[in-house]
């Protein structure tokens, strides 16, 4: 069933409503590569959890086709299950068991065969080997967010879903876990990572997309996304009126925003503000003011989600 050509994920216009009628996704289409690192974004409430939801089988959706490592989610749903790791937002455990003896639960929860579990392996990998006959409640936070990465685990899924891994751990705990994280991918696992956080993604993740009110508002190559930051904006007011915006090949866009006023949008890395400037004072326009701002992921990321 599963090509090496055949997505990791496809979503095709997936639409979520919850009974009291908040729409939570509408019309979402994505494909994850196989082997792909790729980041899910968006500001609270957008829907990233609902998508992950229905992607766990914890959510249904309202319509729309999910294929998980080529399963469709409705015909295909306990292969689909087996073929992904999910990584939820909230640390839940029982407070009783041991990591070695939450892995091994949860391996049998999966159906994985007691000679074919790996708890050892993992949570050698999670660098928990000496926590292993601990009670899970007197883990640190960044143990426990590490037990839950090794549960994702324990059937060898070859996608790894992380919701939120590192909200409220603290620097040194993030980079621990990116460094497993990282290691998994290097090995083959595709992963899905939803942040808040845009400077992890801009490091980690290949391919960004972007929700907003449950729509995808922008998917595309991390680089490619990075270089709208490169768009620089600046507002020059000019000593006459204007009846029409001035064309030039070093503006991206122009706007006029009063009689006087200019917005213009240029690429940075391939003209100065000099350059913008010069070339309206060529059209015999005096420069009474300018006002500059430099954008940046972050930018990209508000521009994007007010709209
Ligand atoms: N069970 C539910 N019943 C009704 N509405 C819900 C339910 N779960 C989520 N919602 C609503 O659906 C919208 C999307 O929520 P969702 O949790 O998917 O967003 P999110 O992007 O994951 O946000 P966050 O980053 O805060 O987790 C929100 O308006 C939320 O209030």
């Amino acid at each position: 069933m599963t090509s090496s050509s055949t997505p990791a994920i496809r979503i095709e216009d997936l639409g979520k409503t919850y009974a009291g009628g908040k729409r939570a996704l509408d019309g979402v289409s994505l494909e994850v590569k196989q082997g792909e690192f790729f980041g899910l974004l968006g500001p609270n409430g957008a829907g990233k959890s609902t998508l992950i939801n229905i992607l766990a089988g914890l959510v249904t959706k309202s319509e729309g086709k999910v294929d998980i490592w080529g399963f469709d989610i409705d015909q295909h749903p306990r292969n689909a299950k087996l073929s992904i790791g999910i990584v939820p937002q909230e640390i839940l455990f029982d407070p009783f068991f041991t990591p070695r003896e939450a892995l091994e639960i949860q391996a049998g929860l999966y159906g994985v065969p007691k000679g074919e579990r790996r708890s050892d392996e993992l949570l050698a990998a999670m660098r928990l080997t000496d926590k292993a006959h601990a009670y899970s409640r007197t883990l640190s936070g960044g143990m426990k967010r590490r037990l839950l990465v090794a549960k994702a685990m324990v059937h060898s899924p070859p996608i790894l879903v992380l919701d939120e891994p590192t909200a409220g751990v603290d620097i040194e705990l993030r980079q621990q876990l990116w460094e497993y994280v990282k290691e998994l991918h290097a090995s083959g696992v595709t992963v899905i990572l939803t942040t808040h956080y845009l400077e992890e993604a801009e490091q980690l993740c290949e391919r960004i997309a972007i929700i907003n009110h449950g729509k995808v508002v922008a998917n595309e190559p991390t680089r490619q996304l990075l270089s709208r930051a490169q768009e620089k904006n600046v507002v020059v007011t000019v000593d006459r009126d204007l009846s029409e915006v001035p064309a030039n090949i070093c503006f991206d866009k122009v706007v006029l925003e009063g009689e006087r006023s200019l917005a213009i949008t240029y690429q940075k890395d391939k003209v100065n503000a000099g350059e913008v400037l010069a070339a309206l004072q060529r059209d015999g326009l005096g420069i009474v003011d300018v006002v500059t701002r430099e954008p940046d992921l972050e930018d990209v990321f508000l521009s994007l989600v007010r709209r």
